[in-house]
């Protein structure tokens, strides 16, 4: 009933030696979605890319790539592109020149292949007759996915992808994967930037030491949340701790702790509680001019499963 899905999992492991990078992971991901995969550094995010894009073969479990399983070629599957650890360029050739010998390698035409095209697409246009050698790692970055989409793929894996880019470079990123979503390509992204997860991604899920402590679409994720902290900022420092120290289910924690914030209290609760300590602030006219989560919904409940996982608690 699964054979529609671009990747489906269940139970892989994989070890390097004792280090179990890997441990009875399971993903799902559909056509036409972007999933986001999160997780500290050596959760075993680009582990898993890996075994997606055929660069290892897993060490138990199932894996269906496109409804194909997965196989031991050491090789991207049909239909599959993208890259980890930085894409695989020719830094004396140019980036058309790049991509064109991409195209060649696979006996296509490079005056069809639409080359232009996608250089237009990640915004490279300006820069296609320079060499590979002296390019950023954000142009770096977007050459790999040009070539990557060179090949159409009806999945795409790539690596932290927005590592490296400007904003109008993530523009270009967010807008190319976001168009292939919408044309039915499944793509599996790693980021450590909840911003351009909540940004980008339908489904995430989060690895911490190789196993999945979270699965399902963002807006689960942030519902999760127990208490948060939030800064508030309003006319009377002082009168407002008085009042918030002295509201049910609240606690003050301290202030931001950045020297020009002497002005605002962060204070930590539900958000009943917080609704309540609201309305005590208006009545004692104590006006209220900023009250935001110090850390997103997503990223609190980010850092709660993985440090969770961590200490395992
Ligand atoms: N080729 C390898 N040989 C030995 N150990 C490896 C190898 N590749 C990964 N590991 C180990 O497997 C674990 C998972 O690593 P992986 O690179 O998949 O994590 P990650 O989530 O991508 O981390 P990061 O966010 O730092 O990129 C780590 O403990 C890492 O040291």
């Amino acid at each position: 009933m699964d054979a529609h899905l671009a990747v489906r999992a269940r139970g892989i492991t994989k070890c390097f030696g004792d280090v179990v990078a890997l441990d009875d992971v399971d993903l799902d991901v559909a056509p036409g979605r972007i999933h986001g995969l999160a997780g500290p550094n050596g959760a075993g995010k680009t582990t898993l890319l890996g075994l997606l894009l055929g660069l290892a073969v897993a060490d138990g479990g199932g894996l269906r790539i496109l409804g194909s399983p997965a196989g031991r070629a050491f090789a991207a599957p049909d239909g599959v592109a993208g890259f980890v650890d930085g894409p695989g360029l020719y830094p004396a050739l140019t980036a058309r020149q790049n991509l064109a010998a991409l195209a060649a390698l696979r006996g296509r035409d490079a005056r069809t292949a639409g080359i232009d095209e996608v250089l237009d697409q990640v915004g490279l246009t300006d820069v296609a007759d320079d060499r590979a050698r002296g390019f950023s790692l954000g142009m770096r970055q977007r050459l790999g996915l040009a070539a990557a989409l060179l090949t159409r793929p009806r999945l795409l894996v790539l690596d932290e992808p927005s590592n490296g880019l400007d904003p109008a470079g993530k523009r270009h990123v967010h807008g190319v994967l976001t168009r292939l979503a919408a044309d039915g390509t499944g793509v599996v992204l790693s980021s450590h930037r909840m911003d351009d997860l909540e940004a980008l991604c339908s489904d995430v899920t989060i690895l911490a030491t190789g196993r999945v402590v979270f699965s399902g679409p963002l807006g689960k994720l942030a519902a999760e949340n127990g208490e948060l902290d939030y800064r508030v900022r309003t006319s009377d420092v002082n009168a407002a701790r008085r009042l918030a120290a002295g509201t049910a289910g609240i606690r003050v924690v301290d202030g931001t702790g950045a020297p020009h914030d002497v002005e605002a209290l962060v204070v930590r609760g539900l958000v009943p509680a917080l609704d309540e300590l609201v309305a005590r602030l208006v009545q004692s006219d104590i006006a209220v001019r900023e009250l935001a989560p110090v850390v997103s919904p997503l990223e609190a409940a980010f850092l709660a499963l993985t440090e969770r996982q961590e200490t395992g608690r």
